[in-house]
């Protein structure tokens, strides 16, 4: 409880300091946890509400600023003590389930204070488990996107995560590039007994195989990416086809203008809704034509920037003016079916036919969008997907190492490559090397978690 573990290196950390912090929702709510963790919380507990309960069982107590003396009483609440090291942090700790009022949370924490707890840093205790060996570092930053996760596929892709599916997985590429290694080892040891080639010929198909297989998962990664961060789809076409109206439709309320005047839309509106269980902002934008007025010419820029980034483009047109051209991989929406017939396909790309006037195909639509995102979203090998870019960039790092050393006819050089592919994937577990890594990536938590 003194701060005499402060400046330690991060992973010499042995939570010296007793830290704690609210770990429910901030919003007004019935009850709030108080969360501490570190090497004070035995003495803590036992000043709050006298002789510690049983581990990890729900106890009725009444907390006291002093339970000895029993001076002043702070709240009946529900405690739970978590002996290290079969606790989440690794440590000490415990929770206190109290009403929330804002008065007790105050009297708690000045408590705590006065006792040598401190605050908590967002992630410190998530940090402190990975730290303790509980989790490894992919597991934490799961943990941190189930505590965000909005929709459904966020929320089964963190938990699989959190549950070390990607873990796992490295962990078993690790290991197969150590089995390389030992061979490559073995081939330098033995180099004048001359071994069968086949032993060469082995390890080399082995490498190459796993390249094949980590080579998959980066060129599928941006489907586990947009999982988690969410997509864009543009609304984008020529005025009047109807953009603003289908967006509109798809938020559910009036969110942009509409009217008969063509070129009303300039700055590019965005809803965030979900589809087939996955983030999606729509992106309503300026109708493309040539024009003269500067502003509208400033939103067409706009539209064509958001239609090269977006994952998907809704192209739309209205039904007496089909589009020349398609942009690549669009949806393609004829809108207005209740003013004139819309083409089956232009160029080969089928057309969703729709009137957002009627509501003619808007149930079709709706079944179009969601498969699209589906299909973006959607691992093709059945690998468990990467979720942020700095998995693949560890990976990407990886497999280069691997590439050069296949290409490498020096044996010691192939060694050392398989040694540096090894480390890019630690690092992604944080089993090595990631000092520097922890505050970027803690500093992102919520407190408390
Ligand atoms: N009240 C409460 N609810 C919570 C958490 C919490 O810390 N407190 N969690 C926090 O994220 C999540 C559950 N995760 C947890 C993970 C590990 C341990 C834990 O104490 N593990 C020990 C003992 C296991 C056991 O008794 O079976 C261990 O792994 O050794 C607790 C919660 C969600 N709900
Ligand atoms: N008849 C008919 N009119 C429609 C339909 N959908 C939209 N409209 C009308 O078409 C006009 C243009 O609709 P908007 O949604 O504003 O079109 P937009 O593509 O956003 O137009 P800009 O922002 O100018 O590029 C409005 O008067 C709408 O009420 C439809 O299915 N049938
Ligand atoms: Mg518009």
């Amino acid at each position: 409880m003194t701060d005499s573990s402060k400046g330690e290196a991060a992973l010499g950390y042995q939570g010296e300091e007793t830290i704690f912090a609210l770990a429910s929702g901030v919003e007004r709510a019935a009850i709030a946890v108080m969360r501490v963790s570190g090497k004070g919380s035995a003495a803590l507990l036992e000043q709050l509400c006298g002789r510690l309960p049983s581990p990890r069982h729900a106890s009725l107590r009444r907390l006291w600023r002093d339970a000895q003396t029993r001076e002043t009483e702070l709240d009946h609440a529900v405690v739970l003590w978590f002996p290290g090291p079969a606790s989440y942090t690794g440590e000490d700790g415990f929770e206190l389930h109290l009403h929330a009022g804002p008065a007790i949370i105050r009297a708690v924490s000045d408590v705590l204070v006065e006792q040598g707890a401190r605050p908590a840093e967002p992630g410190e205790f998530t940090r402190r488990a990975v730290v303790n060996g509980r989790m490894d570092l992919l597991e934490a930053e799961g943990v941190a996107d189930l505590v965000a996760a909005e929709t459904e596929g966020q929320r089964r892709q963190a938990l699989a995560q959190t549950d070390g599916a990607l873990s796992r997985m490295y962990k078993g590429w690790a290991d197969q590039l150590k089995q390389s290694l030992a061979w490559q080892e073995a081939l330098i040891d033995f180099a004048d007994e001359e071994l069968p080639p086949e032993v060469e010929q082995a390890l080399l198909s082995g490498m190459a195989s796993l390249l094949a297989e980590m080579e998959q998962h980066v060129a599928e990664g941006q489907q586990g990416e947009r999982i988690r961060g969410g997509m864009i789809f543009a609304i984008a076409g020529p005025p009047n086809a109807g953009k603003s109206s289908l967006l509109n439709w798809l938020a559910g309320r009036d969110a942009a203008i509409v009217s008969p005047v063509a070129g009303k839309t300039r700055d590019a509106l965005e809803i965030v809704t979900t589809l087939a269980g996955i983030r999606v902002t729509f992106i309503d934008t300026a109708g493309l034509r040539e024009t003269e007025d500067a502003i509208e010419a400033e939103g067409v820029r706009r539209a064509l920037f958001h239609v090269k980034q977006a994952d998907c483009v809704i192209q739309m047109f209205a039904a007496d003016a089909p589009p020349q051209t398609v942009f690549p991989g669009a949806v393609l929406v004829g809108n207005k079916t209740d003013c004139g017939r819309v083409p089956e396909s232009v160029e080969d790309v089928p057309v969703v036919a729709i009137s957002l006037r009627t509501g003619d195909g808007l149930q079709a639509l709706r079944a179009v969008l969601e498969r699209r995102a589906e299909m973006l979203t959607a691992s093709s090998s059945g690998m468990p997907l990467l979720t942020r870019a700095r998995h693949a960039a560890g990976v990407r790092e990886a497999c280069e190492h691997l590439q050069a050393a296949m290409q490498q006819d020096w044996p010691e050089m192939r060694a050392e490559e398989l040694r540096l592919a090894m480390r890019a994937l630690g690092r992604l577990t944080g089993e090595v090397g990631v000092e520097d890594l922890l505050d970027a990536i803690f500093g992102q938590f919520c407190i408390g978690k």
